[in-house]
């Protein structure tokens, strides 16, 4: 079942970004960071730092900081589509968008939940467009769907943001373990929340590891420490 993944070395673009942290670097919706400017700031923050990779969301931004590194771009687009939850680049034509827009390698959701294209077209769309596919999935099963429909690469983005998959409040190490137990690489990816974490993620066996939210969006930062000094101040 895992022989066809045993490709090594990985393509180009992923081999760089072995055993590297790669910055995801996307303000939400309403986030005072959400403007482009911020946006490139933030990346050239990130590299600056010893980022060997970034993660963007819209084609906008991907050209914006394409322009200044030359970096492999995880790119994605957000967005909602009526009838489903999958909201990761969710259609050929948002692929084709990100690829356009200088990703080399396009996110989209490839898990179990009801969507309007199917992963392998997704697929399909990302290598006619000359970009990597990579599959953010929420279990083992779909990464190994994912794999089976040409996927170039997995991420375990999606575990805590499906109903099947656990809740948890740190990063899915038993989703990296039974990866690497299958011999499918992947990318460690989900509140890796600190270095600690982040290293322990690629002991699991991942190519890399992407950080968001610790890095890039200090709203949810200060919100971690606010609510730390709330529940354990001490005299309080
Ligand atoms: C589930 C989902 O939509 N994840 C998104 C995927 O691109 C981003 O919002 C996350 O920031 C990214 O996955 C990195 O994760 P964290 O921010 O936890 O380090």
């Amino acid at each position: 079942m895992t022989e066809q993944v045993a490709r090594s070395p990985l393509p180009a673009a992923l081999e760089r970004l072995r055993g590297q942290l790669v910055v995801s670097v996307q303000a939400d919706d309403g986030s005072p960071l959400r403007e482009v400017v911020h946006i490139v700031a933030l990346s050239r923050a990130a590299l600056l730092g010893g980022a060997a990779g970034l993660r963007l969301r819209s084609a906008e931004d991907i050209r914006a900081v394409r322009a200044m590194t030359d970096v492999p771009i995880i790119g994605l687009t957000k967005q909602a589509h009526p009838g489903t939850d999958v909201y990761i680049t969710a259609t050929p034509g948002e692929v084709r968008e990100v690829a356009a827009a200088g990703a080399d390698i396009v996110a989209f959701d490839g898990t179990d939940l009801p969507r309007p294209y199917s992963v392998a077209k997704l697929i399909e769309a990302a290598h006619a467009a000359g970009a990597l596919a990579m599959a953010d999935v929420s279990t083992l099963e779909e990464a190994r769907a994912a794999y089976a429909a040409g996927a170039d690469i997995v991420g375990t983005t999606m575990s805590g943001y499906t109903p099947h998959s656990p809740q948890l409040t740190g990063p899915d190490f038993a989703l990296m373990e039974a990866l690497a137990a299958a011999g499918l690489p992947f990318i460690a990816e989900g509140r890796i929340n600190s270095p600690e974490l982040a290293a322990a993620a690629l002991q699991t066996g991942a190519l890399c590891v992407v950080v968001g939210s610790a890095i890039t969006r200090p709203d949810h930062v200060t919100r971690w420490f606010a609510a730390a000094l709330r529940s354990g101040t001490p005299g309080a």
